[in-house]
């Protein structure tokens, strides 16, 4: 044992704090009200004998150190805490304990301030000597008045903090006159903006002088004696008996010595009560910035401390690479969310086409939809894609220009999804996209007959003309001058588009594509009346699984769908016949008198689309079973085209009977608006005033009309 005691070998074994720290107003100590605190030192080996030993205030015996926390400078203002009492008490085996009562002024309290305590040796006053533990005992002593027994926090939040130093990085100092005057230099400095602003400073005092000879800090910064420091204090504007200054002051040294090196320690003063120069840690040493100045006359200059400079640059590209993560977080939420990047995208990817390569005419329009308005364009002579227009190049041209928020984003859903379900012969080819003035055209394959719809109608109501003129298609060949070949639309024909219907959906099944939107108005008829399937904003794949009904589809959508269930291909099924059901009844309108609030009731009840009026029982049957519940009982597309061409074989173009008989009192005409629009006035189709829907009526009127079952 390394003890230097001779008569007995002492050690402490642990310092504690005894109790919590009180605020105690003690008269005899003053107005003011203290903080007390006690701590106790157990020390073995350490013969009891009343009033035999003390504690002193001293360095080796009782040290009490402030510990720097981040507010690390602290003025002479704050008072060294006062030894009250030392008791040493007998715990028994050998062991004396040293209960140690300290007051604090209560300044401390406000600081949030730690100290060091730290009982290095005892005195035995019967020897008259010191006697050393052999480890020092030591405990540290938080103040933080919420902590603090009778204390009211609300006194310590408004006052104000001591002088803040080593916050204050951010300013910059050069000199301002050096002409021969080597033993004097003016330092004009500049603090930033932000440093009086952020922190409300009242005043600020720049501490200067010679750095410490090899007494630099861990840091390896400048340390200046604040007891040799000048100082010199500045005001923000407006305070008065004070040198004022607007982020610029300047400050001189004096007898500048060429040799030595200087440093310059600049501190905020919230509370003009402490300004005087900070101690730290007890020693009146602060780290400062060091000045270098170059020692030729002729160039004299201050450079900027390199590290204040550094922790600048740093802070920047931190608060920089701050901003870009958030920036990168919003557009990622963005694409994620609505899709809102895919137009400002649109200069990355491979279908964007040359501006100048398209000229639209806004003044044809070919349709409209809930998505805008749909313009017909023609693309340059020159331009060679991957899809082969008409001879006049033209090509069908929808534009963002007019949407809102929300239906700018569908329109982009549209763009992806006929990116996505790529080319067949039987699928509306998407030709690519063009920006101009800030608006985004969607170009794709121009199908001249339109949406199947609207060919069907048309096509009925031209053949509903002639029967109503006597002219009967399937009893006798009517003369070319009688009919015009081209407006009407055979069986044949019905099935053929049928079949080219499934042709695209197996297509799109062969790449686990769901439409979730097919209905005769997506469909697009060619010049030369072929199918070609469109609008694909909609679809989904079992990444992107779809479980809503589409706005406006309801009449279309399965079972499953309306319920909210997830779709499949068997989904697209249960759409599929209903487009039959359209076709077959060329252009009616399905559950013509129901919401589409109620289809979801109406097909869980059971009821299920009419038979129309000349479509065969197979084809019927057919689209029964695409409407079976459970989706699996449903037939798949590609049995789905078998039967349609085991069917068709019938019905050869050249075959008698080859036109449907309209029967233009079926209801599903009723209320057709271009029906309404487009009828002659002669027309005999009669008039019904709308039904109110009821859904057990309505099955029942079902089986009545059809007296058919499954
Ligand atoms: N490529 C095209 N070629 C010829 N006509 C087209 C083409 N695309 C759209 N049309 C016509 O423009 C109309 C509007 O098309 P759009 O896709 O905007 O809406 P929609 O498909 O009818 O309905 P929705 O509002 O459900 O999308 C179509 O009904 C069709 O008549």
């Amino acid at each position: 044992e390394q003890c230097s005691c001779s008569s007995t070998c002492v050690k402490s074994s642990s310092m504690a704090l005894k109790g919590r720290i009180r605020q105690e107003t003690r008269p005899e100590e003053g107005p003011e009200p203290k903080l007390a605190m006690m701590a106790v030192v157990y020390i073995e080996g350490l013969e009891f004998e009343a009033n035999r030993y003390d504690v002193l205030k001293n360095e080796s015996s009782l040290s009490i150190d402030w510990l720097p926390m981040s507010h690390d400078v602290i003025e002479s203002s704050r008072r060294p805490p006062k030894l009250k009492s030392v008791h040493f008490v007998d715990v028994g085996q050998e062991t004396t304990a040293i209960v140690i009562e300290l007051l604090f002024d209560l300044l401390n309290m406000k600081l949030r301030s730690t100290y060091e305590l730290r009982v290095g040796s005892v005195y035995d006053t019967k020897c008259d000597r010191m006697i050393d533990l052999t480890s020092h005992a030591a405990t540290n002593v938080t103040f933080a008045c919420e902590k603090i027994v009778g204390s009211d926090c609300r006194d310590a939040i408004k006052i104000d903090h001591h002088p803040v130093c080593n916050l204050m990085r951010n300013y910059h100092t050069r000199v301002i006159e050096h002409e021969n005057h080597v033993d004097q230099i003016d330092v004009l400095i500049s603090i930033e903006k932000n440093a009086h602003r952020l922190k409300k400073m009242r005043y600020f005092v720049a501490f200067h002088g010679k750095c410490e000879e090899n007494s630099k800090n861990d840091n390896g910064e400048c340390v200046l004696d604040m007891e040799k420091a000048n100082q010199t204090r500045f005001c923000v504007p407006n305070r008065v008996n004070c040198t004022r200054f607007n982020r610029k002051f300047s400050l001189t040294i004096q007898n500048y010595d060429v040799a030595a090196k200087y440093g310059i320690q600049i501190c905020g003063i919230l509370d003009p009560r402490f300004e005087s120069p900070p101690i730290v840690a007890g020693t009146r040493k602060i780290a400062a910035d060091a000045l270098t100045v170059s020692t030729t006359v002729s160039s004299l200059s201050v450079i900027a401390p390199a590290d204040s400079l550094l922790r600048t640059l740093i802070g920047y590209a931190f608060v920089l690479a701050f901003l870009l993560i958030i920036l990168i977080i919003f557009i990622s939420y963005k694409c994620a969310t609505g899709r809102w990047c895919k137009g400002d995208n649109l200069e990355n990817d491979q279908f964007l086409m040359d501006e100048n390569s398209l000229t639209v005419f806004e003044d044809i329009v070919i349709g409209k939809g809930r998505f805008g308005t749909v313009y017909i364009g023609q693309l340059s002579p020159d331009w060679h894609g991957p899809v082969v227009l008409d001879d006049q190049q033209r090509v069908a041209v929808k534009t963002n220009r007019y949407l809102d928020k929300s239906r700018k984003s569908d329109f982009f859903d549209e763009i992806e999804g006929a990116k996505e379900v790529g080319r067949h012969s039987r699928i509306l080819s998407f030709i690519g996209t063009v920006v101009k003035n800030g608006n985004v055209l969607h170009v794709m394959e121009y199908c001249s007959n339109g949406n199947l719809l609207d060919y069907l109608i048309a096509k009925r109501k031209y053949m509903v003309e002639l029967q109503e003129k006597g002219i009967n298609l399937n009893e006798s060949l009517p003369s070319l001058d009688d009919v015009d070949f081209d407006e009407v639309i055979s069986i044949h024909d019905l099935y053929r588009i049928s079949s080219q219907i499934c042709t695209a959906m197996m297509f799109l099944g062969s790449k686990s594509i769901v439409h979730n939107a097919l209905c005769a108005r997506h469909v697009l008829m060619t010049s030369d009346h072929n199918v070609k399937l469109g609008d694909f904003g909609n679809i989904s794949t079992p990444t992107t699984p779809n479980c809503t009904p589409v706005e406006n589809q309801y009449k279309w959508s399965s079972l499953e769908l309306l319920r909210g269930e997830t779709a499949t291909s068997l989904s697209d099924v249960w759409s599929y016949g209903v487009v039959l059901w359209e076709i077959f009844t060329m252009g009616g309108r399905p559950y013509y008198n129901v919401p589409d609030a109620g289809i979801r009731g109406l097909v869980e009840k059971g009821f299920r689309l009419q038979k129309p009026d000349g479509c065969n029982l197979q084809i019927y049957q057919l689209m029964r079973e695409t409407w079976l519940d459970n989706p699996t009982d449903r037939p798949t597309f590609s049995q789905i085209s078998q039967r349609i061409s085991q069917s068709a074989s019938q019905f050869t173009p050249e075959a008698s009977r080859n036109f449907l008989t309209i029967s233009t009192l079926c209801d599903y005409y009723l209320d057709d608006p271009s029906a309404s629009r487009e009828a002659p006035a002669t027309s005999s189709l009669p008039r019904r005033q709308q039904t109110h829907y009821d859904a057990a009526a309505l099955i029942s009127e079902s089986e009545r009309l059809l007296g058919y079952r499954l």
